[in-house]
């Protein structure tokens, strides 16, 4: 049960060339990680995932469901790249806000609020205003809030940009975390290829709106050049279907 595009084209107002051009593909199981140069067509590719976007041509579904319906944004939820705290509000009122906002009833809503938050080890700033928060502790509440409902998707666009390196690794732990607790499929752009390739469980790589690699991490670092250091393999990995295709 998973995210599909369906020979989708999508191409930008006054832009000759299609951003995205029957493209065809499905969101794998667990954590993927979604590499490629600017301006490859990863936002673009979120977005039409999020029914933020429509495609031109051919569909976006969830299980044969379209991205336009309702229905979709029950399975399928996503983080704003900027989260913002709302004033007054604690963390746990804030994700329970939003599973109102998503139809909850209030008193599931700030159940399942507490929950979300205990999933992104925030359980002990549930009480805290959310505008108190460091950065990285916003984007988990911003996590909390995408998976407040049952989504069985996640999407996350460049959600560690600007977080330093413990911050990033917090992060994605919590992500990894999150997504085998709630065996939900997670689909999340980056421009930190070193260190995020080796914990996906799948590397989709993108260049001018056409995948590249789409398929484990194993076999993605396994075409780093022989004799790359451990610490490169991913860089070189990615140079490698980024620029010899
Ligand atoms: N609103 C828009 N109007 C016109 N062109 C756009 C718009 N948004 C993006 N584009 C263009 O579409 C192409 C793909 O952009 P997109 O943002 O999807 O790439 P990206 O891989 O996410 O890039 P980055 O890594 O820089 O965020 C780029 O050439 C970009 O300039």
């Amino acid at each position: 049960m998973t995210v599909r595009f369906s020979d989708c084209t999508y191409r930008y107002k006054r832009r000759n060339r299609p951003v995205l051009d029957h493209f065809t593909y499905q969101i794998p199981e667990g954590v993927t990680i979604l590499l490629g140069p600017n301006g490859a067509g990863k936002s673009t590719t979120l977005k039409l995932a999020t029914s933020v976007l429509t495609p031109q041509s051919g569909r976006v579904t969830y299980e044969g469901v379209g991205s336009g319906e309702r229905a979709y944004r029950r399975h399928v939820s996503w983080m704003p790249q900027h989260i913002t705290a709302a004033p007054g509000l604690t963390c746990r009122e804030q994700v329970a806000y939003t599973g109102w906002l998503k139809g909850m009833n209030r008193t599931d809503a700030w159940t399942r609020a507490r929950e979300a938050l205990a999933l992104v080890n925030m359980a002990e700033n549930a009480d805290k205003k959310a505008t108190r928060l460091s950065g990285g502790q916003l984007r988990r509440l911003g996590v909390a809030a995408a998976l407040v409902h049952d989504c069985r998707v996640l999407l996350l666009d460049e959600p560690t940009a600007g977080m330093d390196p413990t911050q990033r690794r917090v992060f994605r732990d919590v992500i990894a975390a999150a997504a085998a607790t709630k065996g939900i499929r997670v689909l999340m752009s980056t421009h930190d290829v070193a260190d995020l390739a080796e914990d996906a469980d799948h590397v989709t790589v993108l260049a001018d709106g056409r995948i590249r690699y789409d398929g484990g991490t194993t076999g993605f670092l396994s075409q780093a050049p022989d004799g790359t250091p451990t610490g490169r393999l991913a860089e070189a990995a990615y140079t490698h279907f980024v620029h010899s295709v």
